[in-house]
């Protein structure tokens, strides 16, 4: 496939979504339909349904493992039917998150464990890994202050955990980052929204220099 697969990770309320609109913006003067922006869970009409499941607050039984499938699920479909396609075609592919949540959310926050998830996730990514992550760190308190102060769209399950839940998160994250150094990039989300910017597209331009 001769496109490039770009995702973006952080913990909820890092700015992934405010970092995506910027950035989409400015890349898509340049390239038009040769950029696509998408989401996980999400895409297309099947896995937006799932997304919709997993999110809903009202699905308070949901088992973890339940959880981590659904995600997993989603995850393949948005393959199938969005990433591999467009890859194939020579697009730029920059998904709003990707397999490396499924590890720190379900692995470890869920505490279901990072290498199951990571194993269970096979079946579905068949190998396919991203070839740039950039990675928005942040303090777990700050993340959390963020959303319960500016969200005015909905709060979702899992935006609803408790503390301990979203550090074990960051910590997974964190470790992915130093395991995965050649792939996955970190750039500090705790700074104004401009300077992060310029960090991420610094980052960005490290691995495609003609890329803006
Ligand atoms: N660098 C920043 N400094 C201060 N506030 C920010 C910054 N980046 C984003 N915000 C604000 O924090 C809130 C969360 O940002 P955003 O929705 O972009 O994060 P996210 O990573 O997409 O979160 P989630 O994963 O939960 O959807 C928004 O209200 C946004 O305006
Ligand atoms: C892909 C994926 C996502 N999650 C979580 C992370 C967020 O809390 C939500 C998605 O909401 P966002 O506002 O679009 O970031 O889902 C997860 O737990 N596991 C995953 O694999």
């Amino acid at each position: 496939m001769n496109g490039k697969f770009i995702s973006f990770e952080g913990p909820d309320g890092a700015g992934k979504t405010s970092v995506l609109q910027a950035i989409g913006q400015e890349l898509s003067v340049k390239y038009g339909d040769d950029l696509v922006l998408t989401r996980e869970p999400g895409g297309n009409k099947i896995s937006e349904s799932i997304r919709n499941i997993i999110l809903d607050s009202a699905n308070t039984e949901m088992d973890a493992r339940t959880e981590a499938l659904l995600y997993a699920a989603a995850r393949r479909q948005h393959l199938k039917e969005t990433v591999i396609p467009a890859l194939e075609s020579g697009k730029i592919v920059i998904s709003d998150r990707y397999v490396d949540s499924s590890i720190a959310y379900q692995g470890a926050g869920r505490s279901i464990g990072e290498d199951e998830v990571w194993q269970m996730n096979q079946f579905a990514i068949d190998g396919l890994e991203p070839d740039l992550t950039v990675y928005l760190d942040i303090e777990s308190e700050e993340g959390l202050r963020r959303i319960k102060t500016y969200r005015t769209d909905e709060i979702n399950r899992l935006d609803v955990e408790d503390l301990e839940f979203h550090q074990r998160v960051r910590s997974s994250y964190l470790k992915l980052a130093k395991e995965n150094s050649d792939r996955i990039k970190l750039v500090d989300a705790s700074q104004p929204l401009e300077k992060v910017l310029i960090a991420v597209k610094a980052t960005m331009l490290q691995k495609y220099p003609n890329l803006f």
